[in-house]
């Protein structure tokens, strides 16, 4: 399996090590586009992987599958056109699924040209049991509370913790799309962006990304807390993450499918 990246960041560079250097995939990054030309040539360097800044050229490679591990608008701009090109894709900045005009779009691509796309479960789990809840629409209710440090959401030092915001999916999205992707993850799996609750919680005392994930409905009540090591570079970002997408490219094109 030959695979693309578009992104440079901590997600980027966190794979090209585990692909590339530690073989934990049976495949092999080739090729990375991204607009910042120094971090480029440094993981060019480091990987053995060419580096692209124009996403037309990147497109047009060999490859079998783009992972996009760089932000919302990435996202929302490419992935019709790596389908379209026939490659999978893959997707880290799953806010761009907002919008369900775009999934239908992302969706017709992939039937038309017979690739997939996969949506990794991020920083979270428990997707799986969202969608057996809901297999006759008996899901009645899921809320995530997020509880990031201030410096993870953009915010200067304080004393006491402070709730963020609270309020829908498709809302907590557009007022922190680099923070609260694994909303979007949970809408997608059960309720939809308008009837998933999220809480943000900015918390000084946080050494974690901690994501407490509740639904209710006729199979019974789930509480699931995920305590989430941030990844070194960019707190923000929960390790798991990263490992996400690594398990999606281990598992690609087995028989056997569990969960
Ligand atoms: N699905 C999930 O559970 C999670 C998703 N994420 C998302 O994954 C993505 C990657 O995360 P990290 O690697 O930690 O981020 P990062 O900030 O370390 O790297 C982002 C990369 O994208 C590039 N980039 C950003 N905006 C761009 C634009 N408009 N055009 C072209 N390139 C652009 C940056 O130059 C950088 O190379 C982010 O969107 C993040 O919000 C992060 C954590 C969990
Ligand atoms: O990594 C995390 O814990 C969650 C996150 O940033 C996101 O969902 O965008």
């Amino acid at each position: 399996m030959k695979i693309g990246v578009l992104g440079t960041g901590n997600i980027a560079a966190y794979l090209l090590e585990c692909i590339n250097d530690k073989q934990l995939v049976d495949g092999e990054v080739t090729a990375v586009c991204g607009r910042n030309r120094e971090t480029g040539a440094g993981l060019a360097e480091r990987h053995g992987v060419r580096f692209y800044e124009n996403f037309e050229e990147f497109i047009r490679l060999d490859v079998d599958v783009v992972i996009e591990a760089a932000a919302i608008e990435v996202a929302a701009a490419r992935a019709v056109d790596v389908l379209m090109n026939g490659k999978d894709f893959i997707a880290s900045s799953i806010g761009a699924f907002k919008d369900a005009g775009f999934l239908e779009e992302v969706k017709t691509a992939a039937q038309k040209t017979g690739r997939s796309v996969h949506l990794p479960s991020g920083a979270i789990g428990g997707l799986d049991l969202l969608k057996s809840a809901n297999a006759i629409g008996g899901l009645e209710k899921v809320r995530i509370t997020t509880r990031k440090s201030p410096e993870s959401l953009g915010l200067g030092p304080m004393d006491e913790e402070r709730l963020l915001f609270e309020g829908s999916a498709g809302e907590a999205i557009g007022k922190f799309p680099k923070n609260i992707n694994v909303a979007l993850l949970l809408s997608l799996a059960g309720l939809g962006t308008e009837k998933t609750e999220v809480r943000i919680i900015a918390d000084p005392a946080a050494k974690r990304n901690t994501h407490l994930i509740e639904a209710g409905g006729s199979f019974g009540d789930m509480a699931l807390t995920v305590e989430n090591k941030p990844m070194p570079g960019n707190p923000k970002t929960s390790y798991l993450a990263a490992l996400s997408i690594l398990s999606v490219l281990q598992n690609k094109g087995n028989p056997v499918v569990i969960g």
